[in-house]
């Protein structure tokens, strides 16, 4: 592991270089931190082209020369990178066994950066295999992203909207439910932010990104899933972007209904969202440029959709607990039908 105190000597590996992988990985390449992007589809375009981003936070260009040994078309010519960061979908997190073990090898921790909730464990599962350290929950560090990206092309980023990352380390969030006993000390647990967890928020500072740590990653999933729940689910069933389903009168009450439910699933497995958090998700929203959820374009490009992680997984953590979500299982099931047709 590279020394601390030098914020600069952390090395990244990029599992998933797209919408969200290729911003946060190009712009920590483009303040020059070492990073090396495992890409897919998009290997040959890139090694020509390099990669275009577009972003509100300021566009850049990283030429195909300055990251020639840096873009991977297989995990094997990857050097073991002190943060692996996952960008994939989570549809795809069967992979891991096999795209993990060789960026994360010699005590590298993975930072996850999926949507949804309970995703940790697949990559704790991989990490728990690799190197010699014995508990693989300090090697997790878990995180959402606030943000509207897109990729558009291959290798081309676009970055419409918002993007901080709220990231901790994971083992505050183990489980999907607090335990009766934090419940309780749930207001003065103490904060436990790993020096691990602090090097990154300061690269990722460096790196000109919006990050923030925190001690309360199951609070930050269930904050996301208040958007994602809604406008992720209906902008496949309605089909439409969040302008136009945030513009509209019916479907703006029906997503308020959802986060409400939202909301009660969260306090069922003791997180509390206050009402104020719902009217700023709403009103953010309001204010946001058009967007095409993941989700959304996952649909309309007839890829899978994070279902299982978006919706199944609250909709049983919250069941688990006692309090049924059922107009969230409502979506989950209706998106399963439009997945399988
Ligand atoms: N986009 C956003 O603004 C946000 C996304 N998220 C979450 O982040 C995660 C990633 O989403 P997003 O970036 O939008 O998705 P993208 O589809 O844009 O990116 C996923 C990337 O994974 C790559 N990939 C797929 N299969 C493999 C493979 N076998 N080996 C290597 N790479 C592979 C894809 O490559 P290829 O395209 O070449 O197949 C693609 O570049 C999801 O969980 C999403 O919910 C969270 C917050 C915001
Ligand atoms: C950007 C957006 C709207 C979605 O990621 C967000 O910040 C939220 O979840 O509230």
């Amino acid at each position: 592991m590279a020394n601390q105190n030098n914020h600069k000597n952390f090395t990244y590996a990029i599992i998933g270089s797209g919408a969200l992988g290729g911003l946060y990985g190009g712009m920590l390449a483009n303040a020059g931190f070492e990073v090396h992007f495992l890409l897919h589809r998009d290997f040959e375009h890139v090694q020509e082209n390099g990669f275009q981003v577009e972003s509100h936070w300021g566009d850049f260009h990283l030429p195909a020369a300055s990251i020639a040994d840096r873009i991977h078309a297989s995990p094997e010519t990857m050097p073991a990178c002190d943060v692996t960061i996952i960008g994939l979908k989570t549809t795809n997190n069967h992979l891991l066994s096999t795209l993990l073990p060789a960026p994360t090898a010699d005590g590298g921790v993975v930072l996850v950066l999926q949507n949804g909730l309970g995703i940790e464990s697949d990559a704790a599962a991989v990490v728990n295999q690799i190197g010699n350290q014995s508990n693989e929950a300090s090697r997790v560090l878990t995180g959402c992203c606030f943000l509207c990206s897109n990729k558009i092309a291959p290798g081309h980023i676009r970055h419409l909207d918002q993007g901080r990352i709220v990231f901790g380390d994971w083992q505050d969030c183990d489980g999907l439910q607090r335990s009766e006993e934090s419940k309780k000390t749930s207001l003065d647990r103490p904060k436990s932010i790993s020096p691990i967890a602090k090097q990154i928020e300061a690269d990722f500072h460096a790196a000109g990104i919006e990050a923030q740590t925190t001690d309360d990653m199951l609070l930050t999933r269930w904050r996301k899933l208040l958007w994602n729940i809604p406008f992720n689910g209906l902008s496949v069933i309605l089909n439409a972007s969040s302008k136009e389903l945030i513009d509209d009168e019916d479907a703006a009450r029906l997503a308020r209904l959802l986060m409400l439910e939202v909301q009660r699933g969260a306090a069922a497995c003791g997180v509390t969202i206050p009402d104020e958090m719902i009217e700023k998700t709403l009103e953010v929203t309001r204010t946001m440029v058009p967007y095409d959820s993941s989700m959304r374009l996952d649909y309309l490009a007839n890829r899978p959709m994070e279902i299982e992680s978006l919706f199944w997984a609250p909709v049983h953590a919250a069941a688990n607990a006692g309090c049924e979500m059922p107009m969230t299982r409502a979506l989950a099931l209706q998106l399963g039908f439009l997945q399988r047709r």
